[in-house]
């Protein structure tokens, strides 16, 4: 079977990629996963300036996925744009995410990407900070509109959004809504990690995760059918859109899953980061003999065909 695809009109070896946040912070990890099997790559969600992010230990690997508050650590966005003037498009796509402090931020970031000229996909994290007091902009739909309205007319070029998991169908319906105002919006990376939940260790009697009392983004098995129904919702109401899967990511069967459900591209955050780059030489086997065994040649044969009962 041939895993080969395309996103955004470029053709990818396979629809793999890491999750912004995991193995991307630094150049030496997103070289590793430039060398990698990986058919793309993101960078470190990127505030204006360089974060050392919250004090450790900020993540943990857990059974059944894991908890993090890493506070945005990153090197600051002209580092990520520097990366990517040096990036070789031929080889794989690069997405730059960025998660400024607020709106004014993002802008000058955005920017600073669109006077680059480059090649690369920017991917708006909207669970970006943003004004004290008030949800991040992915639960605030008019702040979240607000930004895009800015951030669509700043850029004027392709871009996408990196969704924060959302739970009522109203919410579905309400978001899908802005985001198919905004032409230029071209793809949609649903889930980011299930906010603020609370890991506790029996035995200690005590979080696990220093910051914010141990409240922590969930990644891993606990968020797999909430990242399939994101995607599955998000594929359903933005027709003219391509989805991106992100959540849950461990196998092959995971892979094909999230495919089913009508994603593009399908981001690994938790497993790439407890198993390194050579994951994905494993999840390209795993798609390819489960797809092998069900007799499909290539990834658009079952590509959002999700049956229903
Ligand atoms: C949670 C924020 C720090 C506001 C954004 C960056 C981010 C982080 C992080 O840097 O803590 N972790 C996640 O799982 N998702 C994110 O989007």
């Amino acid at each position: 079977p041939d895993l080969a695809t395309s996103f955004l009109e470029q053709p990818l070896d396979n629809p793999l990629m890491n999750a912004a946040g995991v193995w991307c912070t630094l150049a030496a990890q997103l070289d590793a996963l430039v060398e990698s099997s990986a058919g793309a790559l993101v960078t470190k969600s990127c505030t204006l300036s360089r974060r050392d992010g919250n004090a450790e230990p900020r993540y943990r690997a857990l059974p059944l996925g894991s908890i993090n508050s890493m506070g945005l650590p990153n090197e600051g966005y002209a580092y990520y744009l520097d990366y990517a003037a040096c990036h070789d498009y031929e080889r794989k796509p690069l997405f730059v995410s960025v998660s400024g402090l607020s709106l004014d931020d993002n802008l000058t970031i955005v920017a600073a990407l669109r006077e680059a000229v480059l090649p690369a996909f920017l991917e708006l994290n909207l669970s970006c900070p943003n004004v004290e007091g008030k949800p991040q902009p992915g639960y605030d739909f008019e702040a979240m509109d607000q930004f895009l309205a800015e951030v669509a007319t700043a850029y004027r070029r392709p871009f996408g959004v990196k969704l924060p998991p959302y739970f009522d169908f109203v919410h579905f319906d309400t978001a899908a809504e802005i985001l198919n105002r905004y032409d230029n919006l071209a793809f949609i990376t649903c889930i980011n990690s299930i906010g603020n939940g609370l890991v506790i260790d029996t035995d200690s009697e005590s979080t696990v995760i220093r910051p914010k009392d141990g409240f922590g983004g969930l990644g891993g098995d606990y968020v797999l059918p909430t990242a399939l129904a994101n995607v599955n919702a998000f594929y359903r109401r933005c027709p003219g859109k391509t989805i991106i899967g992100c959540g849950g990511v461990q196998t092959g069967a995971h892979v094909f899953q999230h495919l089913l459900a009508g994603a593009t591209l399908v981001q690994v955050g938790t497993a790439l980061h407890e198993e390194g780059p050579s994951i994905f030489d494993r999840l390209q086997h795993e798609l390819r003999e489960l797809m092998a065994k069900k007799g499909y040649s290539r990834i658009e044969e079952f590509r959002g065909r999700l049956k229903t009962l």
